[in-house]
């Protein structure tokens, strides 16, 4: 990134809008697991979402990644309406999600782990190109797996690039995930409890690594996560949610001090 892409990159933060929802309802029969939610996230930044369990924060998420749709509301990507995309459509519109379990492949490298997760795209050239090695699949071969080390390398994971994803610690193997999730580069990536598990060192060097994706690519990142402390200090902006609703939102300080927050789920 050059220095005046970072500079027009920080001015966008906080002024482009990249999802946008309105009145987002969601019923299971009689549950109201979403109540009218209207949420904004801009370019580049990073918004976390708490609430006690229930709260609808992944329902949230499964109806902004288009695995359930919502029974009333709206929801733009970049100003273009996406309420009734299917979810290949909203991945292939640079929305990617994270779930809570995880499956690498153990006995695949951490390299060939992010390669797989963009084989989808395919290899450029078909059957033919990729049978007979033409020059044309090389260059895309060569392409991605340059792709594929940018993406190691904002994880800080270019020194277990070769080892089997199965030896890796689970703080690597959660930063894999990361990479598997960045690596055709999402505009807005959602994260469900991605430090859950995770020893405190692990935690920091986690929270430092969306900070450094962010930085490097401009992604938005959705965190929804239970352990308060990280969400703090990772999020520029915190949204809590209790019983469907958003029932208070503000920077990191401002939600810490607003009573409504406090007496619901701070325990203050
Ligand atoms: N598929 C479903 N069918 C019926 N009810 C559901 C379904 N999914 C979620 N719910 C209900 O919707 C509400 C919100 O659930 P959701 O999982 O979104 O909460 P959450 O904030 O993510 O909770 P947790 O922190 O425990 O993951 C809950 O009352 C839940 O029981």
């Amino acid at each position: 990134m050059t220095q005046s892409e970072a500079v027009s990159r920080e001015a966008a933060r906080g002024q482009e809008t990249l999802l946008r929802t309105e009145g987002l309802t969601l019923r299971f029969g009689g549950i109201t697991a979403l109540r009218e939610i209207d949420v904004e996230v801009s370019v580049a930044e990073i918004v976390g979402v708490i609430g006690p369990n229930g709260a609808g924060k992944t329902t949230l998420f499964d109806s902004i990644a288009g695995m359930i749709r919502p029974s009333e509301g709206r929801i733009w990507l970049d100003g273009r309406e996406i309420t009734r995309d299917p979810a290949h459509r909203r991945a292939r519109a640079g929305i990617r999600r994270t779930f809570q379990r995880q499956q690498p492949i153990g006995w695949l490298s951490v390299e060939d782990n992010a390669l797989a997760a963009l084989e989808g795209r395919g290899g450029g050239g078909g059957f033919w190109a990729d049978l007979l090695g033409l020059p044309s699949r090389r260059r895309i071969e060569r392409a991605r797996r340059e792709q594929v080390m940018g993406a190691l390398e904002v994880c800080g994971l270019v020194g277990e690039a070769r080892r089997p994803a199965a030896e890796l610690s689970i703080g690597q193997a959660r930063r894999m995930e990361l990479a598997r999730a960045i690596v055709d580069r999402p505009r807005l990536l959602l994260l469900d409890e991605p430090t859950s598990g995770l020893e405190e060192a692990e935690v920091e060097i986690f929270a430092a690594t969306i900070e450094a994706l962010r930085a490097a690519t401009g992604c938005s990142i959705l965190l929804v996560e239970h352990d308060v402390p990280f969400v703090m200090s990772a999020s520029d902006r915190v949204l809590v949610m209790q019983e469907g609703r958003v029932i208070g939102s503000g920077t990191p300080a401002e939600v810490a001090a607003d009573p409504v927050v406090r007496a619901a789920y701070l325990g203050a």
